[in-house]
């Protein structure tokens, strides 16, 4: 499989402190990919660089054949490099189905004075919009909630909706920053299914952040893991899970115990 995205010596440093420091990380494609590390270690800091919500200090990153070292977020989204954020940032006041539709803006073609007269390019994109909104409400278990507005759906579907706001986007390669954080069990067993369809059926690659170990180690191809900055290792999970390097940095947080 080749590398979709590929860090070397990615690095950054906040004064003196290496919030990440020469990590070389490949995301290959097709996979399920996932970063762990305890609490500090620079893992949300690390979706930030590649995703260009922050420099590096020093390193390269390149996305599916295109060197994206220090370059704005909304040109690595363009690429196909699309993530969603530990706390949702989704407008409240509006419904569900229409979050979705103005995530679906960036690929009309029809011209303004189109769009203001409903002109024949406008209402077709409307018609296909729709069908594509309500197929990936379905897809994320959204469709029932569509119209209700965004501040009075469930925490679990909000988070659910940051999902599909991103598959609305056609994405390439998902970057989930702990998609399961304050589900509770039948959510998070959902949000599983949810990442595996998004892989299998829609055969876009996912890289996510996740403390829940019992799903990164139940969807993962592969984990690497963070620590202070560095990256400790990489590989399957069962071998991840042997490493005493990972066992000793998680000491006491019940890694071993969730994957055996
Ligand atoms: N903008 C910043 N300025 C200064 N220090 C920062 C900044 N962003 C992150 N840090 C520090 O960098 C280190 C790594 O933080 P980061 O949030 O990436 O860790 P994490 O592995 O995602 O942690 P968690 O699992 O708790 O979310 C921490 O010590 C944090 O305080």
């Amino acid at each position: 499989m080749e590398a979709l995205l590929e860090a070397r010596a990615l690095s950054i440093h906040f004064g003196g402190l290496k919030a990440v420091e020469k990590v070389d990380l490949d995301v290959r494609e097709g996979e399920i990919m996932s970063l762990i590390g305890p609490n500090g270690a620079g893992k949300t800091t690390f979706f930030n660089l590649v995703s260009g919500f922050l420099k590096p200090t020093s390193g390269t990153v390149s996305f599916d054949g295109h060197d994206i070292t220090g370059k704005e977020p909304y040109e690595t989204a363009k690429l196909g490099l699309v993530r969603t954020f530990q706390k949702t940032n989704i407008f409240a006041d509006v419904t569900v189905a229409d979050s979705i539709k103005i995530g679906f803006s960036q690929h009309r073609h029809a011209n303004i004075i189109d769009i203001l007269w409903n002109g024949p390019v406008s209402k077709k994109e409307n018609i296909e919009t729709q069908k594509q909104a309500d197929e990936i409400l379905e897809f994320c278990g959204l469709y029932d909630w569509k119209n209700f507005l965004v501040k009075n759906i469930p925490y679990g579907k909000q988070r659910m909706l940051a999902v599909a706001l991103a598959l609305a986007t056609s994405p390439k390669l998902l970057l989930l920053d702990e998609p399961a954080t304050g589900l509770n069990p039948a959510e998070t067993k959902e949000l599983i299914d949810i990442i595996l369809k998004i892989r299998n059926e829609r055969k876009i690659t996912v890289f996510l952040i996740e403390h829940n170990m019992n799903l990164v180690v139940s969807i993962s191809d592969r984990l690497a893991v963070l620590c202070y900055g560095e990256k400790l290792t990489e590989g399957v999970p069962s071998e991840v899970a042997k490493d005493p390097r990972v066992i000793e940095a998680y000491l006491g947080r019940g890694f071993r115990q969730n994957v055996s």
